[in-house]
């Protein structure tokens, strides 16, 4: 028999419009656990019973679930003129509808691509979901993308239309292909087709016309087990790939996910500001708040370059997800402001860490123990802390998408502030493994999600395997791409992560490395780079990025990159950071600049390093693991400049691409004679 999740309380008075029936409407019958295919369905990894045999449902009912129980709830949260005007979850069905009606109307075609280029707002939510009701393929574009990106995209999901934030990213679609003006699109790729531009209210109106008879006959062909949404993967590892996500992807995940982390319908708030092209922010931000009737506040675009803390205040999200670089900018910005305080501040600040970290450790190993003095603690430090980041209501912190430091988890334990590391891919429609406030261990991925498998493959003596996956979370194919969905579904079904891990006897899983990025030297050794490079940032705090090459050379260099303040824009400036001063002045040096230190090859600092490089060569197992040359790049890593992805992951192709004279530098290489 199928499960059925657990219920939302009901409500009884319906939206004054015309609703669809929530029956579950049968599944497109199929064979196979993937496709490649836009229009072609999978059969879902269905368990018997328990956590993973719930009901599939498409996006449109589970969406329809929340209206009927929770319409007049506050569904969004945006800023206008210096307030927040929200929309209920009853206007943002009516307005998606508008949306996918608009859609028809300017020729959408089944599973074809609505494109979605923008920085997080309703609009962006809108346009996916209306895309998605229309019987469209919702594809978010990454806004960092450059023109060649975008097309890239627009083109691998054939999309018809395009939704576009501004004149700044329209600019960049004008330039790799048609000639208009405005922030809508018809058909681009159909040579003579005409084209039409409009503004977004404009863009509301245009499907007016369109009956609710037609729109519904369209989402009563919705099928749970067909492709709703595209991934694109940032590139971390090659091209970006479209991850086709079903329906049941979705909405299995998000109620899985919901349920496990103990969410409540009707209470929840999060706030939106990573990019949502990026499944977890997507998921997270997007389809939870759905299942579970959250209220989303939109952050600023400038988020990142700062009024995140303001909005964190103002909305006081009840759980908050943020990448490790997020993270690791706020222990900065917060060590920073500490450094400034009175010998006595410092001193109780110093006292109530120290607790902090005993509490939480005390709590991770099941055996929760209040320090004396805790309490004092909280009310000095730890519930002002809190406040003053805007956390205050927060049950859960989240961090994931990419590894974190054991310094930057142990700093938010100690002002009782514990981070909860997530774990997951695109290919997994997000999380795989979940931490809990009360089931946690440092530097672990938390549990697997409920109803959901892991497998070890190949575990070596430690074991140490890649982690596969298995459940309802596991996405359909590539588009367009059937051998490189089958190098990543085995014969039997389960997702090869590329990731190594290993489990503890608890359960937890462990990342343990990336056989996708394990470079494997001319002598054939291979090599994990995170460890030395989060070694390299450890021992030397003026480091802001690091980057090991050895892949097919005879021995290990290294990139590095000096921390700096970033601009207007967020690009990286020439200028040292704070504690890249603060390290400068320890050792008697008084340059500000970092083509300061480039240009003299400053003594000191590149001793210090040098020193540093050392001391994690002396730890380390074999002579093919040590570092033996290394240098520093003129300008920090970015976004901006391509080296980083959108969740502050590094793109180790871009760089080795951007700067190969100097590799040949390194290695003394003589590039290939050209022609
Ligand atoms: N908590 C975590 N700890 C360590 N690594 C993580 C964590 N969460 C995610 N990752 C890494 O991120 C990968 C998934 O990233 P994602 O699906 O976002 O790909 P991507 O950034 O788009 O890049 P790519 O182009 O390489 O697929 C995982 O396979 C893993 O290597």
């Amino acid at each position: 028999m199928a499960g059925t999740w657990p219920c939302c309380p009901t409500h009884t008075e319906l939206p004054a419009m015309p609703l669809t029936p929530a029956a579950a409407p049968p599944l497109t019958p199929a064979e196979r656990l993937w496709t490649a295919t836009r229009d072609q369905a999978v059969k879902l990894r269905m368990e018997g019973s328990g956590p993973g045999s719930e009901t599939p449902l498409t996006v449109h009912q589970m969406f329809l679930e929340t209206v009927q129980n929770f319409g007049d709830h506050p569904a969004m949260a945006s800023k206008e003129d210096s307030r927040w005007v929200t929309v209920s979850w009853r206007e943002y069905y009516r307005q998606s509808r508008a949306a996918a009606k608009s859609f028809l109307k300017l020729g959408l075609e089944r599973y074809h691509g609505v494109g979605i280029l923008g920085f997080n707002s309703p609009e962006w939510f809108i346009a996916d979901v209306g895309c998605i009701l229309a019987g469209g393929l919702a594809a978010g574009i990454y806004t960092t993308n450059s023109p060649e990106a975008c097309q890239y995209v627009a083109e691998n999901c054939e999309a018809n239309v395009l939704v576009v934030e501004n004149h700044k990213q329209l600019v960049k679609i004008l330039q790799v292909r048609l000639r208009s003006a405005l922030q809508v699109r018809l058909r681009p790729y159909e040579p003579n087709h005409w084209l039409i531009c409009v503004q977004w209210a404009e863009f509301m109106k245009l499907g007016e016309e369109v009956s609710d008879e037609t729109l519904d006959a369209v989402i009563g062909t919705l099928r749970a087990n067909e492709c709703c949404t595209l991934i694109y993967t940032s590139g971390t590892t090659g091209n970006p790939k479209g991850v086709m996500l079903s329906h049941d992807n979705l909405t299995w995940t998000a109620a899985a996910a919901g349920v496990m982390t103990e969410l409540v319908y009707g209470e929840e708030v999060v706030v939106s500001y990573l990019p949502l092209s990026h499944v977890a922010a997507q998921v997270n931000d997007l389809w939870i708040s759905v299942k579970f009737a959250g209220t989303t506040y939109f952050a600023s675009p400038d988020a990142l370059k700062g009024s995140l803390g303001a909005t964190l205040k103002e909305a006081r999200p009840t759980a908050f997800l943020g990448v490790p670089r997020v993270w690791e900018k706020m222990q900065e910005k917060m060590k920073a402001a500490g450094a400034k305080a009175s010998p006595l501040k410092m001193r109780v600040a110093g006292w109530a860490k120290g607790l902090g970290l005993q509490y939480n450790y005390s709590v991770m190993n099941k055996e929760p123990a209040v320090p004396w003095g805790f309490m004092l603690a909280n009310n000095l430090v730890f519930k002002k802390v809190r406040q003053a980041l805007g956390l205050d209501r927060c049950k859960a912190c989240f961090t994931g998408a990419a590894p974190m430091t054991r310094e930057t988890l142990e700093y938010f334990m100690s002002l009782n502030l514990p981070l909860l590391e997530l774990y997951g891919m695109s290919e997994s429609s997000g999380p795989h493994t979940v931490s809990l406030p009360e089931d946690n261990a440092i530097m672990s991925c938390g549990k697997v999600l409920r109803g959901c498998r892991t497998k070890l493959d190949r575990p070596d003596e430690d074991g140490n395997g890649e982690v596969c996956f298995w459940g309802r979370h596991v996405f359909m194919g590539y588009l367009n791409m059937a051998d490189k969905t089958e190098e990543a579904l085995d014969q039997d079904g389960w997702l090869h992560s590329g990731d190594l891990g290993k489990h503890d006897s608890n359960n937890f899983l462990f990342i343990t490395g990336r056989i996708k990025e394990l470079i494997i030297t001319a002598g054939g050794e291979n090599i994990p780079p995170v460890p030395i490079e989060d070694a390299v940032k450890a021992e030397a705090s003026i480091v802001s990025n690091a980057m090991l090459l050895g892949d097919k050379l005879k021995f290990l260099s290294m990139f590095l990159t000096l921390k700096c303040e970033a601009d207007e824009n967020g690009e990286p400036t020439d200028d040292l950071s704070p504690e890249a001063l603060a390290y400068c002045q320890r050792l008697g040096v008084t340059a500000t600049k970092i083509s300061e230190i480039v240009a003299n090859k400053e003594p000191a600092v590149y001793a210090a390093i040098q020193e540093a490089m050392e001391r994690i060569n002396a730890r380390s197992t074999s002579n093919a693991m040590k570092v033996q040359k290394w240098l520093i790049l003129d300008r920090d890593f970015s976004i901006t400049g391509g080296e980083l992805g959108p969740t502050l992951k590094l793109k180790r192709p871009v760089v080795t691409k951007k700067y190969q004279e100097k590799i040949n530098e390194l290695y003394s290489l003589v590039p290939e004679a050209q022609g």
